[in-house]
């Protein structure tokens, strides 16, 4: 007798992104004739991150974006930033980490203009994050940007409908339960926070422990909360969970699919299968990988950075720079 095929969905990301980038496409169009521009600064010798450029490079000019990459030596980063902040041409700026891995990665990331800034990792677009405020102004008209990693695998939630537009906006994820594999600052905090300030319960497993992310018992919280889950490791906590997200790197490290529940909807966001063939036997719904989610959403933080500063010139003010304290900024974008 032939073996059972699995009733296990995979879903491949470029069917995902094809949706994302049409509404790109739309929202294109509205712009009035203006070609967004990406600057990509490239500084280290890292092959992912050349790969990743390529592939940023190809899709911008498939979709009707201008990109432009800078092989810079790493001194040269900061002077770079600065005059593409000053640039009336540059549009968005995306500088390829690790440069020095260490600090000095930090205060690069601070140089980047808050309105040229695709990626959110400047500290206002952080603290909006993690404190989920959605907008940059009172009148709600600017939306915060948000890192892309972590927002193309809620876009991806979305698709799989594991958000819920039944409930109101900001507490669909209500009664998911979901394990994230990772707590990079890059990756995994913000995404366990995210889905939690959507109304999840995340269990965030790293090799440090378990921290648990929630809105409080009945989403009685405005933003997420963390706790520590002291002696959990993730064989108590995949278990519980409906979605598991993971995002190890290197490629010793598979998920034990022992863990999962039956039915559960797996995602793997590491550059790295981080699950095992057998996820097949278990998984409703498998990822196997993001990446082209990603780039869509890069674009479509790109389109939305153009806008907010189109709205902000209809308002009347240009050129802010935010390496000015936040709150002279706050000044200057809210008149
Ligand atoms: N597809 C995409 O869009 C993107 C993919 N990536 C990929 O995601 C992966 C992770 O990236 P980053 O978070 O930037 O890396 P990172 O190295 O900064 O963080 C990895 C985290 O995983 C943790 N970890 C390692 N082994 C673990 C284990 N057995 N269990 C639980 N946690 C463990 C580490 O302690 C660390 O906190 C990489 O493979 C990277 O290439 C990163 C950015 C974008
Ligand atoms: N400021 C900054 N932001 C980044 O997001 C950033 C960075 N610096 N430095 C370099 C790393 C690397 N990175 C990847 C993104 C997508 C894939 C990717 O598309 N992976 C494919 C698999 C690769 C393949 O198909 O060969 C996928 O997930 O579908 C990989 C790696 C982003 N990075």
């Amino acid at each position: 007798m032939a073996a059972e095929t699995p009733s296990c969905k995979v879903i491949l990301a470029g069917n995902i992104a094809k949706g994302l980038l049409e509404e790109v496409k739309a929202g294109l169009a509205a712009l009035n004739g203006r070609q967004p521009h990406l600057l990509g600064v490239l500084a280290n010798v890292d092959a992912a991150a050349k790969v990743y450029a390529d592939w940023t490079q190809r899709t911008c000019e498939e979709n009707g974006f201008k990109y432009t990459l800078a092989r810079v030596d790493k001194d040269d980063v900061e002077d770079t930033i600065i005059n593409a902040n000053n640039d009336d041409e540059v549009d968005g700026i995306l500088v390829y980490y690790p440069i020095h891995s260490n600090r000095q990665d930090q205060y690069l990331q601070e140089c980047v203009s808050l309105s040229k800034d695709v990626e959110g990792l400047t500290h206002k677009y952080i603290f909006n994050m993690y404190q989920n405020i959605r907008f940059l102004d009172e009148n709600a008209t600017r939306k915060s940007v948000l890192p892309c990693t972590p927002l193309a695998v809620i876009k991806i939630l979305e698709y799989l409908h594991i958000y819920n537009p039944i409930l109101p906006y900001g507490n669909r994820l209500f009664g998911h339960t979901i394990c994230v594999v990772n707590r990079s600052e890059v990756v995994g905090r913000p995404l366990a926070a995210l889905l939690a300030n959507d109304g999840a319960c995340v269990y965030s497993v790293d090799v440090t422990g378990v921290q648990k992310f929630t809105r409080g018992e009945g989403l009685r919280k405005r933003k997420h909360e963390v706790e520590e889950m002291p002696n959990w490791s993730i064989k108590e906590a995949a278990p519980l969970c409906d979605v598991v997200i993971t995002g190890v790197p290197g490629d010793k490290y598979k998920f034990d699919t022992a863990l999962l529940r039956e039915g559960a909807v797996c995602i793997n966001f590491s550059s790295e299968k981080n699950f095992p063939p057998e996820v097949k036997q278990k998984a409703s719904i498998y990822v196997p990988a993001i990446g082209k989610v990603t780039i869509a959403v890069l674009l479509r933080n790109l389109l939305r950075i153009t806008q907010n500063r189109q709205l902000q010139e209809t308002a009347g003010t240009q050129n802010e720079h935010d390496a000015l304290p936040n709150a002279k900024v706050e000044k200057i974008l809210d008149p």
